[in-house]
């Protein structure tokens, strides 16, 4: 049988990234996927937008929904302080698989934890499996009709506080319509939409950034 998509970024990482650099590896992403295959990662020009909230927010734990092949996971890896961790959670076992090679490509493995599963069910089990008080940086890019049971989850959960801050994807491209009306409407949220464009192409995407008032 032939090689996957994903299996194809990686050997694009493998070629033409220098091993430990993840500025390299991003870039090889990026090219890989806006010349040669596209990708359904965040990407580079919403990439700079999740670098600046990440920068602005400097947390010092912070969660992943939807690892896929672990472009966005390097993007807030790199951007960590010494000492803060990234968990993040996938539940395709091919995508993970992946995502570990390239999280350890770009030399970042000590600072991410991927954990395997279905978000519904880890995110219960947060603070037991990984001593997590609260998450100060949420990004959600899984699927899209699970942003909001999710949201509620962690609420649910206590693993968000005041001051959190979530991030999602694709708030217009594929959208996530239930999700935008969920945090603009809730007293809960102060939120924000940074217009952008999907990724590697001209259509319109964006991103919503929710800080938690608790
Ligand atoms: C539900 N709980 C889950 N738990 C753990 N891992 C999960 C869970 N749910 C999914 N995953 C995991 O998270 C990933 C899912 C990402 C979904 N992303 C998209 O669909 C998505 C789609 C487009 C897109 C836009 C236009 C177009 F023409 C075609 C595609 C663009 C984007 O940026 C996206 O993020 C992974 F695949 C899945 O295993
Ligand atoms: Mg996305």
């Amino acid at each position: 049988t032939g090689s996957s998509r994903p299996q194809r970024m990686l050997k694009a990482v493998q070629k033409n990234a220098t091993k430990g650099d993840p500025e390299s590896v991003i870039s090889a992403i990026d090219y890989y996927c806006r010349h040669k295959e596209w990708a359904m990662n965040v990407g580079d020009e919403k990439g700079l937008i999740l670098d600046s909230v990440l920068t602005e927010v400097n947390p010092s734990t912070a969660l992943e929904l939807g690892t896929y092949c672990g472009y966005s996971t390097v993007r807030i890896a790199r951007l960590l302080s010494p000492g803060s961790k990234l968990i993040t959670v996938e539940f395709n076992p091919a995508f993970a698989a992946v995502a570990r090679q390239i999280i350890a490509y770009a030399g970042l493995q000590d600072k991410v934890t991927l954990v395997e599963g279905p978000s519904g069910d880890l995110i219960p089990k947060m603070k037991a499996r990984f001593g997590i008080k609260s998450f100060d940086f949420v990004f959600l890019d899984h699927w899209k009709d699970r942003y909001v049971p999710d949201t509620k989850l962690l609420e649910d959960c206590g693993l968000v506080s005041e001051g959190s801050v979530l991030l999602a994807d694709n708030v217009i491209c594929p959208g996530a319509p239930e999700y935008l009306k969920y945090v603009r409407n809730s007293p809960r949220y102060e939120s924000r939409y940074y217009k952008s464009n999907l990724e590697y192409t001209k259509v319109e995407d964006g991103l919503e950034k929710s800080v938690f008032l608790g």
